[in-house]
């Protein structure tokens, strides 16, 4: 299996000290965990069973072997409405500290904050987190300052406009030339602006038709063997309803199962989903398996 590198400009658990800053190494694709934070339990900050929860959601992957977990705290499936800072601020923080708190991130566990904001990356990184998932590719240059000063690795995602309007008519010319080519445009512009690594990601429904999430997922060993780690994230998404007739999101998993199985055979060095501890146990029987 294929190796995969992150240089952080902090240790995080796993990782070795090098000229170029602090290097976490892994084989195979990595999980990472989907940790959903449910808004009105976590408004007053209180210990509230949102709060409970999403740590007894973060105990159960990180035993079942998750490497890292997503903390967001701002929907961004197709038709959402943005939430501003201090909201999403709200719903985070504590679940950040709490982590910290609970001993589990020196289990190995690797903390995601999923934001479009530089605001909410730099007070997650403060209180804990360890990489930034921007779905906007970090558009945003105060971003990319954030995460240059933090030392924080960032996910360069593709995405053609913006949540709330993004599915109406996405439009490529050459699906898998223009998002592959924004990514590593992106990661050429967010490296030279001092982020030590980032993950590419073509994000499938952010902007895609079912053909293009479908065309994007046959070019992962394409975007794969560049230089950067290719994080795939398709968990319980529209397309997987197109192709299995799944109207309920919550029964995906199956078919998300499929994708990443998919991404990972193609090289992808880490997937996304819901259903994190259920993708370790399929992705330590294909490894098995695929051992000569
Ligand atoms: N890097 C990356 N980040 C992502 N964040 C959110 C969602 C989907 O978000 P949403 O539909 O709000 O649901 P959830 O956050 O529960 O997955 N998809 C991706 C993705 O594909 N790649």
């Amino acid at each position: 299996a294929r190796e995969h590198a992150l240089t952080f400009g902090f240790p995080v658990p796993g990782s070795a000290p090098t000229p170029g800053g602090h290097r976490l190494t892994w084989t195979g694709c990595a999980v990472m965990g989907v940790l959903n934070t449910t808004p009105d339990s976590f408004s007053d900050g209180g210990r509230h069973l949102g709060l409970d929860a999403a740590l007894a959601s973060a105990r159960r992957m990180q035993a079942a072997g998750v490497q890292v977990l997503d903390i967001g705290g701002e929907s961004t499936r197709p038709g959402a409405e943005p939430v501003n800072a201090e909201t999403e601020l709200d719903r985070v923080r504590p679940l950040i500290r709490a982590l910290a708190d609970s001993g589990l991130l020196g289990g190995g566990l690797v903390l995601s904050i999923d934001t479009m904001k530089a605001e909410v990356a730099a007070e997650a990184l403060r209180a804990g987190a360890h990489l930034v998932n921007d779905i906007t590719g970090l558009r945003d240059p105060e971003m990319v300052r954030v995460c240059a000063e933090a030392g924080a690795p960032a996910c360069v995602m593709h995405m053609q406009g913006e949540p709330r309007t993004m599915q109406l008519e996405p439009h490529y010319d050459d699906v898998v030339a223009e998002v592959h080519g924004f990514l590593r445009d992106r990661a050429a512009a967010v490296l030279a602006g001092g982020v030590p690594s980032v993950l590419l990601d073509p994000g499938i429904g952010f902007g895609k038709t079912l053909d293009h999430n479908l065309t994007l997922l046959r070019a992962v060993g394409d975007l794969a063997a560049g230089e950067h780690p290719v994080l795939i994230g398709a968990s319980r998404k529209r397309l997987i309803d197109y192709v299995a007739g799944v109207p309920g999101a919550a029964d995906r998993d199956p078919g998300s199962l499929a994708l990443h199985l998919h991404s990972a055979r193609q090289g992808a060095a880490m997937v996304r989903l819901h259903a994190a501890a259920e993708m370790v146990q399929a992705l330590r029987v294909e490894a098995r398996l695929a051992q000569r």
